[in-house]
């Protein structure tokens, strides 16, 4: 195994897409891990191809319905399970994240029941998926399932979630997951079970660094109050220039155009990622052959060897991010707009941030991905004042595995519905009440 820490060596590697493959590692593995068969089997021609097309769904068009959607369910989930209460509440930022960000997305992905806005059954399909996702890690090598007590019927029963002839009764599915519903249907060796595997794995690939990215996002953002107030006026200011219609009782509205004119919410989020992500991209040599690394150097490499472009390094190098360990908010702004020249060797990097992967293994969920963590966060400053829980330590991110990785802590906050909007929320009548309150009562009542 060959660790490339020096990202000015990434482009040769990217270079290389036909030697250097990122498709075989997923090929080996992921079948099993989910339990469908081997999608470059001979036994379903073309299904590999279509699953790549299938990927284009996430983007243009549809990526602006997807947004649009998953707005409206996160809404859902939040004025269900969070609006109205006008005091200080507590609770652990994970589990909140989590709550929203997994039903909402299964919302808009996978549609809602016939005859119901939310599915029955959530929390036990989300706590099945945590467990199996704690052990995905080892089963992703291969590590044989049986081993790991209960987790073949945890999987079974995430499978069963998506069988065909439950899934078709929901109505406003995205048209990703239509479409792929569709092309299975094409394949008569494919069964129902593994069918609905592929749903499975789909929810999984949406999920599984989403949550944590957007529990890292909004810690970070918690602990950095400056930060959270430069980014929620940033939003406010948005939200008044394209007039957006914003009250406890009415659902907001957020369009892609807005979600782009944010660059400190952008940068803030980046900066998590930059702090927490752990993502490294895999290559397997398909070939013996001089891999070229710039003008006069190259390394030989063998058939089967695996290359890992290993980023945490460059995150904290201090040549290229100045003051590493520290939660820069504005670090990817500057005069206003993104900021994109970091150095190395006083050359400019063509990546300097790859929380999802590079070449050819760049995630097709990724600008989903980021709509989504923005809508989030614009909600939680939108709706709520906000602050960590006392007597806190610092926490930081664990440095090894795959992907995002969560605090082994859970670190609590308390979340209050902004006064002004509480109000906003009150019939008139109310409200005079409310000031009159306001008025009588001494100082430090409130
Ligand atoms: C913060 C959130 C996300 C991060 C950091 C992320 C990161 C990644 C990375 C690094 C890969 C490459 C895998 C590898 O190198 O082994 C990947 C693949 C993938 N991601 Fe994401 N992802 C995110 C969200 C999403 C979402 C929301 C979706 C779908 C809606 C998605 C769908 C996929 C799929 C289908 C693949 C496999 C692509 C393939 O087979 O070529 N991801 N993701």
């Amino acid at each position: 195994m060959t660790f490339v820490l020096d990202p000015l060596l990434y482009p040769h590697i990217i270079k290389h897409s036909q030697q250097l493959d990122f498709r075989e590692f997923l090929q080996n593995t992921t079948p099993r891990t989910f339990g469908y068969p081997p999608v470059h089997s001979k036994m379903f021609s073309g299904l590999k191809e279509q699953i790549a097309y299938s990927f284009t769904l996430l983007q243009g068009n549809n990526l602006t319905l997807l947004t649009e959607r998953m707005l409206d369910n996160l809404m859902l989930v939040f004025r269900q399970d969070h609006l109205g209460h006008s005091g200080w509440r507590s609770g652990s930022i994970y589990q909140f994240c989590l709550s929203m960000m997994f039903e909402a997305t299964l919302l808009t992905m996978y549609g809602h029941p016939a005859a119901a806005t939310r599915h029955g059954g959530v929390s036990a399909l989300r706590d099945d998926f945590l467990k199996f996702d704690s052990k995905f890690h080892l089963l992703v090598q291969q590590v044989p399932i049986w081993l790991f007590w209960g987790m073949k019927a945890v999987r079974k029963n995430l499978i069963n979630y998506f069988m065909p002839d439950h899934i078709s009764r929901w109505t406003d599915m995205s048209e990703f997951i239509r479409m792929r519903m569709e092309m299975f249907e094409d394949h008569e060796n494919l069964r129902d079970v593994d069918k609905a595997a592929h749903h499975f794995a789909m929810l999984w690939a949406a999920l599984t660094n989403s949550v944590p990215a957007t529990f890292w996002a909004m810690y970070y953002l918690l602990s950095h109050p400056e930060a959270l107030q430069v980014v929620r006026q940033e939003i406010q200011e948005v939200f008044q220039i394209s007039d957006v219609e914003f009250s406890s009782n009415t659902n907001v509205k957020l369009h892609r155009e807005e979600m782009d004119k944010l660059p400190y919410l952008e940068s803030a989020i980046k900066e998590s990622f930059r702090l927490s992500s752990v993502t490294m991209s895999l290559r397997v040599v398909q070939e013996d052959f001089n891999l070229r690394l710039g003008e006069s150097r190259s390394i030989a490499v063998r058939e089967g060897d695996i290359i890992i472009m290993y980023p945490q390094i460059m995150y904290f190098d201090p040549e290229i991010y100045e003051e590493p360990k520290k939660f820069r908010f504005d670090r990817y702004v500057h005069n206003g707009a993104e900021k994109t020249d970091f150095y190395k060797d006083n050359q400019k990097l063509k990546h300097y941030l790859m929380p999802f992967g590079l070449g050819s293994s760049l995630c097709p969920g990724r600008f989903f991905a980021m709509s989504q963590i923005k809508q989030f966060l614009c909600l939680m400053l939108l709706y709520f004042d906000l602050q960590l829980e006392d007597g806190q330590s610092h926490f930081e991110p664990r440095k090894a595995g795959l992907g995002f990785k969560l605090h082994s802590a859970d670190i609590r906050f308390r979340y209050r519905l902004r006064l002004q909007l509480f109000w906003k929320g009150f019939p008139q009548g109310l409200s005079m009440c409310f000031w009159g309150l306001l008025i009588v009562l001494p100082e430090g009542h409130l």
